[in-house]
This record gives structure tokens, C-alpha cells and sequence, in this order.
């Protein structure tokens, strides 16, 4: 099932959720319980995706924390994609990767996440410009999400120099000519939330996907507030808080409360802010 931006905002009008909850899924920070089986990694991500289908509209698996464990690492991260596209095909799949290089070999990264795999979206690094970035755009289905201002204290380093444009700000105007709302959707942090005014007067329909909310300390409220469209526009992610709010047998149920506090905060802010 293809998803386009109407359908993301269909299931965001249906389950009054812009809610992301992102698979960073590591042994270690995983209940005791499940440390010793064979296939941790996915049932502990199968159980989370159970207890939170109806509330969330998006899943963001990070590739890292699946290529930390190698071949296994990998099937995990490829079952994953697969259980939820075939058991819950509404849900937005994001592969977090943040790839991008010379054209030749994003082609390849592309194939990887777009045609082996059936990934909606894909965040991508713009940094080595419009020809990197091309060819995860010719995937016409498919959703490019490209890093404009991150949420880590070293998005000053770079994101934020530049005269009178900031380079996330060349990075939100050059990349309107690649592709439109449609296809491109935006990286944000949702620890710049005074940052938002700015970036909606370069990008006032895209999608923002922010990440940042729980254990970043980021206020879902304030992004609400500066970043919401009309037709919602933001995919706003948590990871730990959701995943690991449990570390007992009823891990699956303590994600879910948390992830439905989130959502609940979510309902209020759509009618409030939209
Ligand atoms: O692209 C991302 O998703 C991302 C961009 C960014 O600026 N900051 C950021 O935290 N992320 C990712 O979002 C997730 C945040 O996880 P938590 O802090 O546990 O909610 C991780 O997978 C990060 O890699």
C-alpha cells in the first residue's frame, strides 16, 4: 500500500494521532525476560507494534541499532519492516538511516530500503546536494526525509552558520525544487521548537518529522503550537520514553500507556492548533 500524503493525514484525522514511535530496540534496555530468546529483537518489537497500531500512524526503526548486531541485527530490522507493512498496512514506516552519496551509490541505498524492503520513507543526509539526493526521489511512492535541524547540541555547528541564510534554511529552499510536499518531508527537532515560526515561513505545507519529544526534553505542546498546518503536518517521534516505559512482563501494556498519554496530548493539540 502506497502512502501519500492524504492518507497520512487520513490516519491522522482517524486516530486524532500524529504519534511516531520510533524501534530503537537494543537487548540490554529490553525486560530480562526476553534477553535469552533467540529473536529478542523483533518479539519485543512485534509486542510494542501490537500494543500501539491503533494510536500511533507512523514507525520509525533505526537502522544503527539493528546493524550494531550484524547479519541477525538486520533480519530483525527486516522483519520488523515486513510484520508491520503486511499485518497493519496503514502504518508509515520510516527507515532512519540518514543515508545519502554520490549518486551511483544512493541508486543502491535507495534499492536497499525502497525495493527490498517495503519502506515508506527514508531519512536522508542533503549535505552532498541535489544529485545525492535524486535518487531516492525517482522512487515517485516513496518519501524522502531530509535532515534540516536536528535535535542534538551539534546542530549548531554547522546548521545554524551561515550570513543571511542559515545552511538549514538553504537546505529547506534549494530542496523545494527537487521535489514538492508530496514526497519530501523535513527533519526538526523538536528541541528547537523556537525555531519552528522560522521554518514554517520556508516549508508552510511539508510534513516535519521531530523527533526529541521524551527523553530529549523536547515540549510537544510548544511544537504543536509553532509547527502544525492545517493539515497537521508533523510526525512528532518518541523512542525511549515509549519502548522502554516498562522493563517487566507488561512492557508491551506500560508502552502503550505511554504512547496513549502522548496521544491524548495530541487529540487536545489538533483541534486546538488546526
Ligand atoms: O532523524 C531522526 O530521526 C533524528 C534526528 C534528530 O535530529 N534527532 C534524533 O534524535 N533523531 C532520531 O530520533 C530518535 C530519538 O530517540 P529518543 O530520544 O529515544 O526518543 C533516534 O532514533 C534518533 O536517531
Amino acid at each position: 500500500m502506497t502512502m501519500k500524503y492524504q492518507d497520512l493525514v487520513r490516519q491522522i484525522e482517524k486516530k486524532q494521532s500524529f504519534l511516531c514511535v520510533g524501534l530503537d530496540t537494543a537487548v540490554e534496555k529490553m525486560p530480562k525476560h526476553l534477553h535469552q530468546t533467540p529473536d529478542a529483537i523483533f518479539r519485543f518489537n512485534k509486542a510494542i507494534i501490537d500494543a500501539t497500531h491503533d494510536i500511533a500512524v507512523a514507525y520509525k526503526p533505526n537502522t544503527a541499532f539493528y546493524e550494531a548486531l550484524g547479519v541477525a541485527g538486520w533480519q530483525a530490522f527486516e522483519e520488523t519492516v515486513l510484520y508491520i507493512k503486511s499485518k497493519y498496512p496503514e502504518m508509515f514506516v520510516i527507515a532512519d538511516a540518514k543515508r545519502g552519496d554520490i549518486g551511483n551509490t544512493s541508486e543502491r541505498y535507495a534499492k536497499a530500503f525502497f525495493e527490498q524492503l517495503p519502506c515508506d520513507a527514508l531519512t536522508v543526509a542533503p549535505y552532498m546536494g541535489s544529485d545525492s539526493v535524486q535518487p531516492f526521489l525517482t522512487f515517485k511512492d516513496k518519501w524522502v526525509i531530509l535532515l534540516a535541524l536536528t535535535s542534538n547540541n551539534g546542530a549548531t555547528d554547522f546548521q545554524f552558520t551561515g550570513e543571511e541564510k542559515k545552511l538549514f534554511e538553504k537546505v529547506l529552499d534549494t530542496s523545494k525544487n527537487w521535489a514538492d510536499e508530496q514526497q519530501l518531508m523535513y527533519v526538526v527537532g523538536a528541541t528547537q521548537a523556537e525555531m519552528f515560526t522560522t521554518i514554517r515561513k520556508h516549508v508552510p505545507k511539508s510534513f516535519l518529522l521531530v523527533p526529541g519529544v521524551g527523553a530529549q526534553g523536547g515540549s510537544l505542546s510548544e511544537v504543536a503550537k509553532y509547527g502544525m498546518t492545517k493539515d497537521c503536518g508533523l510526525l512528532v517521534n518518541a523512542s525511549r520514553s515509549i519502548i522502554y516505559a516498562g522493563s517487566g512482563h507488561d512492557f508491551a501494556e506500560a508502552a502503550r500507556a505511554e504512547a496513549k498519554k502522548m496521544q491524548q496530548e495530541m487529540a487536545s493539540l489538533l483541534k486546538e492548533y488546526r
